[in-house]
């Protein structure tokens, strides 16, 4: 199975030492692993050089967010860490995801691959409510959405993050290669934890999400290898 078709397991944790401690139960298996904030202000690049010596394909999860300049910039050293994945906020615009990809593009040494850029669209843990009340859209979460992952589109952006309850309007508008990269994913029964736009493996696969994000019903549980098969075969099936 190559990287694109794994679920993305959020290594979110403290440092090196507690990341590798998880990564060994898998002896040797090659993951889809997404490196966060908490990870990569405490262990930087060299992590990421670490995981891809191992084989692991790398979502680093930076979120950047700034004036188009600063992206641009920032970008070009992104380009340059072996990682398969990065991504923006949407809600920074056209011109600042534009200048994320020109970074990207300039960064990125001729004879090796670009890493893939998305945007994330809303959070997951946003709901429609919270969205309407705190962001002032007057609006329903899908069509915001959707409005932001054809913003993403026409930046030319290589998909975005987003809820499997937008998935299939978004293929259906922004085309079936542009990527829907769904967290908030649960197994039937578990807790949602602070996410609100929820959805098992099985129906993130059903309701169009391209990949998938799960973090810590896999990497707090008792058995994090099983948790990972679970959902796998759940994915896959
Ligand atoms: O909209 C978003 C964007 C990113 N995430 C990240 O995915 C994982 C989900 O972790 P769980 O433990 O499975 O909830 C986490 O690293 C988030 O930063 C997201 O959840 N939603």
């Amino acid at each position: 199975m190559g990287g694109k078709n794994l679920p993305i397991i959020a290594l979110d944790f403290p440092d090196i030492e507690t990341a590798w401690d998880f990564l060994s139960r898998f002896d040797g298996e090659k993951l889809y692993v997404k490196v966060g904030m908490e990870l990569y202000y405490r262990e930087g690049p060299e992590l990421l050089h670490f995981l891809k010596e191992k084989g692991h394909w790398i979502f680093l999860d930076l979120k950047l967010h700034d004036i188009p300049n600063t992206v641009h910039r920032a970008m070009k050293v992104l380009a340059g860490l072996s990682v398969d994945m990065v991504n923006v906020h949407a809600a920074g615009g056209t011109e600042m995801m534009k200048a994320a990809l020109s970074g990207l593009e300039e960064g990125t040494k001729a004879g090796q691959t670009r890493p893939a850029l998305i945007a994330v669209t809303q959070l997951t843990s946003t709901s429609e409510e919270q969205m309407q009340r705190e962001q002032l859209i007057n609006r329903t979460i899908d069509e915001s959405v959707l409005h932001y992952a054809l913003l993403a589109r026409e930046s030319g952006l290589d998909g975005v993050v987003c809820s499997a309850f937008e998935a299939a309007s978004i293929a259906k508008k922004a085309g079936s290669g542009f990527l829907r990269v769904t967290p908030g994913i649960r197994m039937t029964g578990s807790k949602s934890d602070d996410q609100k736009r929820v959805v098992t493996p099985t129906k993130a696969r059903e309701m169009g999400s391209s990949m998938i994000v799960i973090g810590r019903p896999v990497t707090q549980a008792d058995n994090p290898v099983l948790s990972y098969k679970k959902v796998l075969t759940e994915w896959e099936r």
